[in-house]
């Protein structure tokens, strides 16, 4: 038990560093030899990242190296080996190479981790919300003046070009700014008592400690936007980054110590191998207060079941199937704009194009001259438009998908490996591609592709093409394209999602909710709403 307390804390390991060999024998005997290295090389360099470059990220020029670590990060402290010992490969999807080990941390870690969090809370909540505002600012500001290493490390691990990865980093750091700014309009409110002896209000308070959890499409702005609010709101936080990107994850923790989170107010437990575990124990902790969430339905789902026993507050960003209207008023040029982000990897990504049928064929031939121009590659070339998917089981996925429609009388416009000379590439590349005679039925009409595949259906009717855009259980965002007035009310009003996009495909903001309904999720990020997911409103009834 002594043992486990030491090893358990970095301050306890430090002192049980010093009382010597009684202390290594019990680390050996719980965690074997590995472990005692660990703590020794823990405490022989605290907090530093990589000086010199590991595999092939000189090549990455930063200018600042330190940005990169290859560790866990607790109570402001870098962790590099798990105490089983055990690590896990991030790889570079553009090569199918390996870029690092990470530290595969188990339930140990993120106890560890927890009581961290637990330990900052008082200290964090009970700081003015201006001093809250004015790190959060620091770190901010120390995210744009980083960028563009931020933007290289991103691409990196993720794939996406480097102009994507700097437009994420800074969609990213704008969650952090707006945040910093409504840590201090976290009002309460005075309500008129019904009573003359009475008086009425409510405070809001933070949740407490949260478990995040996030995906690897955007490894960097899926996690600001829940650090941005949770923070705002006085809640500590640990967070298990996707195990295909934990770079961003780490460089982001550099950056918030830099800009004076106090120790423990963020944490990250990295993991491959320990995956389900850790979230289970998250969700069951009985010093967790709440779980945010982004990645798929199904595993949303599963988080949710598990938050029961606790009775947890969860906010779910989960999986989409977007529907894009093109009606016969629409302006065509503009519409053709609106699919390919991250190489269609993105929740909000269309995944099924529904175009009235009198315009079909003027709108597939504009589609496909667009993707036709398509250039796929390595995210670093300054010519790629479009870099690859994140491994072999996605470029697997959307193969299936296309394979499907097309079994099934969808006919492929464009989408030919040999243009692209993606054949000769290492990495997980997939053509960008555009379908038609799209049909219900397939994959791609139920399920979320997630992969640079348009498929084109066709409608005649407003009420026809409403009822196919809402028959799926996902809700995540809609667009349609009409200068219909009348109609942009109607179908903006009918379409059973989250987020509806105008004649615009581009509809991510820090300033507005973002979030979806049915099997999307539950809660919305970003925006003011965004603090609901980790507050509480407190009551006080006062008599007078
Ligand atoms: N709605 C949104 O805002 C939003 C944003 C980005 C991505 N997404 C969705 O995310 C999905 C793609 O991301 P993904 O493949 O990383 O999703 P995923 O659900 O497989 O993984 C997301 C995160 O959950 C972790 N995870 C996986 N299984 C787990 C388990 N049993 N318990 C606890 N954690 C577990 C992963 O390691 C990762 O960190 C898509 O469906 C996409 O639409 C949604
Ligand atoms: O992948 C989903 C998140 C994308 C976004 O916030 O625009």
């Amino acid at each position: 038990m002594l043992g486990i307390k030491l090893l358990n804390s970095t301050t306890g390991l430090r002192t049980g560093l010093r009382t010597g060999l009684k202390t290594n024998l019990v680390l050996k005997q719980k965690y074997g030899n590995a472990s005692v290295e660990r703590g020794m090389g823990n405490l022989s360099r605290h907090a530093r990242c990589l000086s010199t470059p590991v595999n092939g990220s000189g090549e990455l020029k930063l200018k600042d190296p330190s940005l990169i670590a290859i560790a866990g990060f607790i109570d402001n402290e870098y962790i590099r080996d798990a105490y089983s010992g055990k690590k896990f490969s991030v790889y570079d999807p553009s090569k199918g190479t390996e870029i690092a080990k990470f530290p595969d941390m188990g339930i140990d870690e993120a106890d560890q981790a927890i009581r961290a969090a637990k330990r900052a809370l008082p200290g964090w909540s009970q700081m003015t919300a201006k001093e809250r505002s004015n790190i959060l600012r620091k770190w901010y500001n120390l995210i744009l003046d980083n960028e563009e290493d931020l933007a290289k490390i991103l691409t990196w691990e993720n794939g996406k070009t480097l102009t994507e990865a700097l437009g994420e980093v800074r969609y990213g750091a704008s969650f952090i700014e707006w945040f910093a700014e409504e840590a201090k309009r976290l009002y309460g409110e005075v309500i008129p008592s019904p009573s003359r002896q009475q008086r009425m209000i409510t405070i809001r308070q933070p949740l407490g400690v949260v478990g995040i959890i996030t995906p690897w499409n955007f490894p960097n702005a899926m996690l600001t936007r829940k650090f941005g609010a949770a923070l705002a709101a006085g809640c500590t936080v640990i967070a298990k980054p996707a195990s295909e990107t934990p770079l961003s994850a780490l460089a982001l923790c550099e950056l918030g110590k830099r800009a004076g989170l106090p120790k423990g107010v963020i944490g990250v437990v990295t993991t491959h191998g320990h995956t389900k575990a850790i979230g289970k124990h998250l969700c069951e902790s009985l010093d967790i207060s709440g779980i945010s969430f982004t990645g798929s339905t199904v595993v949303g789902k599963l988080l949710l079941k598990q938050c029961a026993d606790t009775v947890k507050k969860v906010s779910l960003e989960l999986g989409g199937n977007a529907a894009f209207i093109i009606f016969e008023d629409a302006d065509i040029d503009k519409a053709v704009d609106a699919k390919f982000r991250s190489s269609g990897q993105t929740c909000i990504c269309v995944n099924r194009f529904y175009v009235h049928s009198s315009i079909k064929d003027k709108f597939s031939a504009r589609l496909q001259e667009k993707v036709r121009s398509f250039k796929v590659g390595s995210g670093f070339d300054k010519k790629t438009t479009h870099g690859p998917l994140i491994n072999s089981a996605a470029v697997e996925k959307v193969r299936t998908h296309v394979d499907d429609a097309i079994r099934q009388g969808a006919k492929m416009l464009t989408g030919d490996d040999e243009k692209n000379g993606i054949g000769s590439m290492h990495g997980y590349f997939y053509p960008p591609t555009v379908l038609t005679d799209m049909k219900e039925g397939m994959k791609m009409a139920d399920e979320e592709t997630f992969g640079p595949v348009a498929g084109i259906f066709t409608f005649d009717t407003e009420d026809e093409v409403l009822e196919a855009a809402n028959n799926t259980r996902f809700g995540l965002a809609g667009y349609f394209f009409s200068r219909d007035i009348s109609r942009c009310w109607r179908v903006a009003e009918k379409l059973q999602v989250g987020m509806v996009g105008v004649n615009t495909g581009s509809i991510s903001s820090e300033v507005a909710p973002f979030g979806g309904v049915k099997e999307s999720g539950l809660g919305r990020e970003g925006a003011r709403q965004g603090l609901d997911e980790y507050t509480e409103y407190k009551y006080i009834n006062m008599a007078v």
